[in-house]
């Protein structure tokens, strides 16, 4: 079975339809310590990681930055000292898509 970090992102339509609560929570059994969070209704995935310092927080922020980027799908990242927080969702669809997922398990593997 392909890991969830190796899947390949498809590119999120607008049409694309959100997943439901229950896709998403089913979902989040692929990954730990990341939460479904809820911000104006729209489901969005978030994990919050610490650091023993800024440089390291800030290190990891970019790191974060271009796995986004090769993806072409975008998180927010509040970094601050000793912390970053990454909230993923699909902006197009206003809500979670597997992308989210796979973006989320990638994140995890540049923590590492
Ligand atoms: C034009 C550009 O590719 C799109 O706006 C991308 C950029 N990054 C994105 N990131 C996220 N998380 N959701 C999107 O819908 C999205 N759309």
């Amino acid at each position: 079975m392909t890991r969830l970090a190796d899947a390949i992102c498809e590119p999120c339509s607008k049409d694309a339809q959100p997943l439901s609560k229950d896709e998403a929570q089913e979902r989040l059994k692929s990954l730990s310590q990341w939460q479904i969070v809820e911000h104006d209704g729209i489901m969005k995935l978030s994990r919050s990681f610490k650091f023993r310092d800024f440089a390291s927080a800030l290190a990891f922020t970019q790191s974060v930055g271009e796995i986004a980027e090769q993806a072409g799908h975008h998180p927010v990242i509040v970094t601050e000292w000793g912390k970053a927080t990454v909230t993923w969702w699909s902006h197009a669809i206003k809500g979670l898509h597997l992308n989210d997922f796979i973006l989320a398990a990638r994140t995890d593997e540049v923590a590492e």
